[in-house]
């Protein structure tokens, strides 16, 4: 679970001073997340998320995604929004670490995505895309193609049992990417890991989106290539077609996606598929026995990378169904 700051009633309810969101009623620690502390607090005027942030997050990075937000939600896109003191201010400190507080949003996630889901979230990333275009802050991507050979090296370096072949496998994915990835697509601010964890849904309708905190400025259709991977496999990852063309489709009744786009979509998705297959190779790597964290399995990325380099041509995604 990812609860890795405890906090106690008392530093809870002087935490709340400064705000008039009411009396706490109770609280509790969220299990799910990996990378922040979060609490669902319940207080006589509603619900709402604390969150503390913790590791990957850099408090430098914490104005902009406070303020992305806001931006979001001004514009119709239904995300957390951080809620402000007394004081006017939403980001201050609990536990030691940086903290906020948040709206809450209903829904729940999607456990196996279906076509009419993949539908909604086509739809959903093309607003979010277009409602960020006149976002005035930047943040560059951390994540990207030049960061990814550094850490594959330390996530290797982590294992107690290095895996040589998987190791050589990645390196010339590494060779293919450095050497192959676009320099020049439509950018603007990209979600990043918007996976089916992060999105809710009341019924079938989409009802948010949450965990922006690895948006960043990047291509467009990065962020596209992401979600294919994360919503169009199958459990044992073959690739779903019909949910990718729901999927592509209606994101591109917003956004129509360039020629480029689309010739490059397989060297984004492969991109996509190794950034996170990395983060959990080191994950696993370096979690200790016991931490309280579930670690997200590596291989089901090597997979989904497997599929992507067998690819000829981006109608294999489903574009022209
Ligand atoms: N605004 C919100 N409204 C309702 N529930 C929320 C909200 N924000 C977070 N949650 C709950 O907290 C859980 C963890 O949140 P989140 O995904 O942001 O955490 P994280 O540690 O940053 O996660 P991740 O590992 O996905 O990066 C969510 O699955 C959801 O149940
Ligand atoms: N969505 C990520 C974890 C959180 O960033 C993954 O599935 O590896």
């Amino acid at each position: 679970m990812a609860v890795y700051t405890e906090i106690g009633d008392g530093e809870l309810q002087a935490f709340l001073k400064d705000y008039e969101l009411g009396t706490l009623l109770a609280f509790k620690g969220i299990a799910e997340g990996v990378e922040n502390s979060n609490y669902l607090l319940h207080t006589d005027a509603g619900f709402y998320i604390l969150t503390l942030y913790e590791r990957r997050v850099k408090a430098e990075d914490l104005p902009f995604f406070l303020s992305l937000l806001e931006h979001l939600a001004a514009r119709g896109i239904v995300c957390p929004t951080p809620l402000k003191g007394r004081d006017g201010v939403a980001l201050r400190e609990l536990g030691g670490r940086p903290a906020a507080i948040f709206s809450f949003l209903d829904g729940m996630w999607v456990r196996r995505p279906q076509t009419v889901h993949c539908a909604e979230l086509g739809r959903a990333l093309a607003q979010m895309h277009e409602a960020g275009r006149d976002f005035p802050m930047h943040r560059a991507n951390a994540l990207t193609v030049a960061d990814w050979r550094p850490l594959h090296e330390r996530a290797y370096e982590a294992a107690s049992e290095p895996d040589e072949s998987l190791h050589a496998f990645l390196s010339d994915e590494l060779d293919f990417l450095e050497n192959n990835w676009p320099k020049d697509l439509p950018s603007g601010v990209i979600h990043a890991d918007l996976f089916p964890d992060n999105v809710f849904f009341l019924g079938d309708a989409l009802s948010g989106l949450i965990d922006f905190y690895f948006a960043c400025n990047d291509f467009f259709a990065y962020d596209l290539a992401i979600c294919l991977n994360a919503w169009c496999f199958e459990p044992e990852t073959t690739f779903n077609v019909t949910k990718a063309h729901a999927l592509l489709s209606a994101y591109e009744k917003s956004r129509p996606l360039t020629q480029e786009e689309r010739e490059v979509l397989p060297i984004l998705a492969r991109g996509g598929a190794l950034r996170f297959l990395l983060t959990r190779l080191y994950d696993w790597n370096t979690t200790p026995p016991g931490a309280f964290v579930t670690r997200k399995d590596p291989g089901e990325f090597v997979r989904k990378l497997r599929f992507h380099r067998s690819v000829r041509s981006s109608s294999e995604y489903g574009f022209d169904l």
